[in-house]
């Protein structure tokens, strides 16, 4: 069976002008700031206007450990939001920006697919109004000021073998992860050990997504540390003067993008940390935007339930004291075969036997969302073509069976239409009441809240930190950040920090080995086992397929 692109379903539907579809969510013209006529900026000052409005329900969309394809989180976003639309609720969805390294890397785009999809799919996925460029420029700004400072007689006596701050490009350039620098005699620079992460990793996207305004972000930004002097004290983006222009270059990325789906839905695109290296949430501007516009805001967080969800939780909502009102985790027979045990180039192929194999994966993660986060929550079934009757059978008959609630989903195949069955569930838990709860106490230490993440979220053994982790958490629970949240970097494909420990693995541990504070972000970052922030291209990059004809028009875009 032959199916249209992604991007041939993009091309064939005709959006409304942007701003009509501001005006049927109720955003006045005056916070509307025009890229053309798909595309829109949204002045951040409407919240303030609006604070007296009330926000309408949130619902998290999250899914089970996902095979390198991705299970459908964004997907089923999409979908769902244009489903509760089908049934007459007001749906606003708030999705993440695509990075270019998945682009053109493995996964591909970051705007749904088939008829679930957020339009113009080549813009979103490519430059779309500039954010990410204007990020990585002032994460550059900043690197290129602490190494001037240092060049021009390092007053504040940085000692080059503490730099924490990285450069970054939007890119997956494994070439650029570990590099010597500041070559070429006196003149060029201080020769150092240097390195690139990729821009989505950048702390600088994580303050845009926590920022609430222009006097927030400088705020944040003035606060992060980007090194350490010889006697162990930290330098600041203040301390080297750099949190204005920093700021100045964030003064439109600030703003949340509006865009629409291809029916109409309005959508907002806002910020785009990856989950297993980042936070993993578009921004809360964004999403309070949703709120405001929609009854119902559809928001997505990357990963599965360990990561995105997690931090979403424990991260977002922590700070900006969201309360979700209801979860959707996205299942698929792909993925559910894969943690059966079935290789990737065999998972279009029905087998009833490793799907229920891979079963404990996705009852995990429903256990942890309903008794761990305390929230209602479905199994969406993101129904494939290549997916079986028996096997979507078979998931839905186990689901009812241990008392999970579930939907099939098929918006890929049908848009909103597909998505109705999962939007009237939705509704009806967002009525039940719930006991949301963080993970753990931010007061805890350091050491105890990693713990109990590895315990009561991965249901690991516990954690272990290594010599320089635990040196590190002294330093920083002396400097004061001990109380801040945990932003896990972990692989994407396990519970454990193992990517090949696949399903609902036990026995094991989670080694930290490289703590470090995102004090602008407001945060520890914990890097565990072998994840690394600056991902390299697969062996055939997704890149190879793009191209672009003399008419401008994009192709090979998924
Ligand atoms: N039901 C489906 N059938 C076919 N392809 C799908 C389906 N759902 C998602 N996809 C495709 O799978 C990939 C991952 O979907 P996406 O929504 O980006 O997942 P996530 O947000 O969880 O990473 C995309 O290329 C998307 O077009
Ligand atoms: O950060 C990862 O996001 P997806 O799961 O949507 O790829
Ligand atoms: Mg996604």
């Amino acid at each position: 069976m032959s199916f249209k692109s992604d991007i041939e379903i993009a091309q064939e539907t005709t959006p409304l002008k942007i701003t009509e579809v501001a005006k049927n969510c109720g955003v006045d013209e005056k916070y509307i700031e025009q890229y053309g006529n798909y595309k829109a900026k949204i002045d951040y000052r409407m919240l303030k206007d609006l604070k007296d409005q009330p926000d309408g329900k949130l619902i998290l969309v999250t899914a089970i450990t996902p095979t390198p394809a991705g299970e459908g989180k964004t997907t089923t976003s999409v979908g769902l939001a244009d489903g509760l639309r089908k049934i007459g609720k007001k749906a606003v969805v708030a999705l993440r920006e695509p990075s270019l390294g998945p682009v053109f890397g493995v996964k591909g785009g970051a705007a749904g697919g088939g008829y679930a999809q957020v339009v113009p799919m080549e813009d979103i996925n490519l430059h779309f109004t500039g954010d990410f460029h204007a990020i990585g420029a002032a994460n550059n700004l900043m690197a290129a000021m602490l190494d001037n400072h240092i060049q021009q007689g390092n007053a504040l006596g940085i000692d080059v073998k503490q730099i924490t701050w990285k450069r970054a490009v939007d890119m997956n350039d494994r070439q650029l992860r570990h590099i010597v620098d500041g070559l070429g005699g006196k003149a060029q620079g201080v020769p150092r050990e240097d390195g690139f992460e990729i821009t989505v990793a950048s702390e600088i996207m994580a303050v845009l997504c926590l920022a609430s305004d222009i006097n927030d972000l400088k705020a944040r930004l003035a606060r992060m540390i980007v090194a350490y002097t010889y006697d162990g004290k930290p330098v600041t983006a203040h301390d080297l003067k750099a949190e204005g222009a920093m700021a100045a270059l964030l003064k439109d990325a600030l703003k949340p993008n509006l865009v629409q789906t291809l029916e109409h839905t309005p959508a907002f695109i806002h910020g785009g940390p990856f989950a297993n290296i980042a936070h993993g949430c578009n921004s809360v501007t964004a999403t309070r935007m949703a709120l405001k516009m929609g009854d119902y805001a559809v928001t997505e967080a990357g990963f599965a339930a360990d990561l995105g969800a997690e931090k979403f939780i424990d991260i977002k909502c922590r700070m900006a004291g969201l309360h979700p009102s209801a979860v959707v985790i996205v299942a698929t027979v792909r993925a559910l075969k894969y943690h059966g045990g079935v290789a990737k180039a065999d998972l279009n192929n029905e087998n009833l036997e490793a799907l229920e194999k891979g079963l404990p994966n996705l009852l995990q993660h429903v256990d942890n969302v309903k008794n761990v986060y305390g929230l209602p929550c479905v199994v969406a079934i993101n129904a494939f073509p290549t997916d079986t009757k028996a096997e979507l059978d078979l998931v839905e008959k186990k689901c009812n069976e241990l008392g999970v609630n579930v939907a099939l989903s098929e918006v890929w195949a049908k848009g909103g239409e597909g998505g109705k069955a999962l939007a009237e569930e939705v509704v009806r838990l967002c009525e039940q009441p719930n006991n949301f709860q963080f993970v753990y106490d931010a007061d805890a230490s350091i050491e105890q809240k990693l713990d109990t993440i590895v315990k009561k979220v991965y249901h690991g053994d516990g954690v272990v930190l290594t010599a320089n982790a635990k040196k590190q958490a002294q330093q920083l629970t002396d400097l004061g950040f001990g109380n801040l949240p945990i932003c896990m970097a972990k692989t994407q494909y396990s519970f454990s920090d193992d990517a090949a420990l696949l399903g609902a693995p036990k026995g094991f541990t989670v080694t930290v080995r490289n703590l470090k504070v995102s004090a602008g972000a407001g945060f520890i970052v914990a890097l565990t086992g072998d994840i690394m922030t600056m991902p390299g291209l697969p062996k055939v990059p997704s890149a190879e397929k793009i191209d672009v004809d003399e008419n401008g028009k994009i192709s090979g875009l998924f």
